[in-house]
This record gives C-alpha cells, sequence and structure tokens, in this order.
C-alpha cells in the first residue's frame, strides 16, 4: 500500500501566462513566490507552493501531486505501480528542483491523469505567506481531477494508495480521503484532466466576501455560495482564465480515523444532492451520465 501523506501540488500549462499570473493573485488572492523561466509558483500555506502554472502549448493539468514520507517509501511506491504494470518515469534533479521537491516519480492514472508522487517537498514554515488579496485562505484544501469512468478510477486508487472512500455522487464522482479531511483526492466522471482546485478559508464571512467581489469584478461564478451535504463544507466554485475552475470552501467536515464510516451514496435526482441549499447546479454536475 502506497502511503499518500498530504496533498502537494498542482501544475497546470497555460498559454496566457499574463492572465493567470493577474487572476491567481488579483482574484485568487495567492502569493507569487517565485517566477522563473516558463513557470510561475503560487503560495497558499506553508508549502513552498501549492500551483504551478508552466508556460507552453499544452492548456490545462500537467500534473497533480502528492506527498509521500521519504526514500524507502517513493522506491518501494515505484516497484509497486510497477508490478502491477503501471510506467513510472522518474523526475530527473533539474525537475525535481523546478518543483522544489528531492526527488519524486510520475505516473499516469485512470483518464490519463499525471500524477506525482514527491518527497522533500520544500516548506517555508516561519514566513506569513504574503496574500495578494485577503480572502481569507488558509490552505491549499482539495484536488478535484477528471475520469470517464469512475469506478475503474476508484478501483485503481483504493486498490494502491491508502485511499478511503467518504461519500458517492451517483456514479458521477467519488470523494476519497487520505486523512481525516473528507475529501482531498475528488474524481469525477469527465474525459480527464484537473476538475478544480480548491482553496479553504477561514470563515462563512470569507466565502461570502469572496462571491461579492467576484460578482463586482466581472468574473464568472458556477455554482455557489452553496453548503454540499458531503463536507458539509460551505463552497463557491468559479472560473479563471482557460476555463480553470476554482473553489473556496469552508468547514470542511473531518473524519475520525476509527473504522466507524460507511460512505454514504447521495442520488442526483434529489434537488439538494450537492447543495442543501438548493442553489442553481452546472448541467455537467446534475445527473448520471
Ligand atoms: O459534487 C460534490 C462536491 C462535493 C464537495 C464537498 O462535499 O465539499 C466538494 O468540494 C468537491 O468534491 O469538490
Ligand atoms: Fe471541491
Amino acid at each position: 500500500m502506497i502511503n499518500l501523506i498530504d496533498l502537494a501540488y498542482v501544475r497546470v500549462g497555460t498559454a496566457d501566462m499574463r492572465a493567470q499570473l493577474d487572476f491567481a493573485q488579483d482574484i485568487v488572492g495567492l502569493e507569487l513566490v517565485r517566477h522563473e523561466g516558463d513557470t510561475a509558483m503560487f503560495r497558499a500555506d506553508n508549502r513552498h507552493h501549492c500551483l504551478a502554472f508552466v508556460e507552453g502549448d499544452h492548456v490545462g493539468s500537467l500534473a497533480s501531486a502528492f506527498v509521500l514520507a521519504g526514500p524507502a517509501e517513493l522506491e518501494a511506491a515505484a516497484a509497486q505501480l510497477q508490478a502491477d504494470g503501471v510506467e513510472v518515469t522518474r523526475g530527473t534533479p533539474e525537475e525535481a528542483r523546478a518543483r522544489r521537491v528531492q526527488d519524486f516519480i510520475s505516473f499516469l492514472s485512470p483518464g490519463d491523469n499525471r500524477i506525482e508522487l514527491v518527497i522533500g517537498q520544500v516548506h517555508v514554515e516561519a514566513r506569513p505567506v504574503r496574500w495578494a488579496r485577503p480572502a481569507g485562505i488558509t490552505e491549499f484544501g482539495h484536488l478535484g481531477i477528471e475520469a470517464p469512468d469512475v469506478m475503474e478510477a476508484h478501483d485503481f486508487w483504493t486498490r494502491h494508495f491508502n485511499i478511503k472512500v467518504s461519500d458517492w455522487i451517483g456514479e458521477n464522482a467519488v470523494l476519497t480521503r487520505i486523512d481525516p479531511v473528507h475529501h482531498k483526492l475528488a474524481i469525477f466522471k469527465d474525459s480527464t484532466g484537473l476538475g478544480h482546485v480548491n482553496f479553504q478559508v477561514g470563515s462563512i464571512d470569507d466565502v461570502m466576501r469572496s462571491w461579492r467581489f467576484l460578482e463586482a469584478n466581472g468574473v464568472h461564478i458556477t455554482m455557489g455560495p452553496g453548503r454540499h451535504p458531503q463536507s458539509t463544507a460551505i463552497f463557491l466554485y468559479f472560473k479563471g482564465p482557460e476555463d480553470m475552475t476554482w473553489e473556496y470552501s469552508y468547514g470542511v467536515r473531518l473524519i475520525p480515523d476509527d473504522g466507524t464510516w460507511v460512505p454514504r451514496h447521495f442520488d442526483t435526482a434529489e434537488p439538494d444532492f450537492i447543495d442543501m441549499w438548493r442553489g442553481a447546479v452546472p448541467a455537467a454536475r446534475r445527473q448520471d451520465r
């Protein structure tokens, strides 16, 4: 079993770095920690960065990364995946440095999403984040990734990793955890790529203030403010440049590690299956597809 300790970062390709730089700072509020060559890195918590935009021809997800405990765990992970027929690529020292990690491997998960497993991610413990806007972000919360067959993705992730299912949403989505946080990896039915990137905020007020701020700045809000019955989090989803979906949320449920949690199944025919406040739900999330 490969033990994922935490999320590390997400890398996203962009053909419009200027637009992504402006949006990530002026709208989302992240700190630009470093812009070197074709890569801009953003910080939201003690990780050196949790989001990197890489300028080039590929627009959209390049990789989603998780932290492993150390070198022995990295070797064991590579061996386990290879034994199962998964093609594993070793990061070069230059690639590791660009990611601010000591070492990493990568592979494709179902849905052709590139996943990186890293060790020794650089952390910044003492210096507070220099927020570009006071959005109230407390941390990089979770990732949504897409796969055409959620069940196949579920089987892969639960076979190899310490992933536990927290909840199912029809056959459209599975929300999974690697620690007490209700979900850090959500898999949604779609072709491939990054579904959304979530940032936790400190209060309901932060969600609502950002809602007003986004509206005033002409940002397309795709869902919310609302409250997910799954994690009980109060959420706000919005679109950035190049069709990237961002989310702020507050109040995610913690699941005690006592073995008593049974994954629930939410019926997409119910009017409040995804929003307890029954706000408008985008068509892509409305029914089993
Ligand atoms: O589609 C349902 C989404 C649920 C949640 C939640 O319960 O918090 C998410 O944030 C998510 O999966 O993105
Ligand atoms: Fe989310």
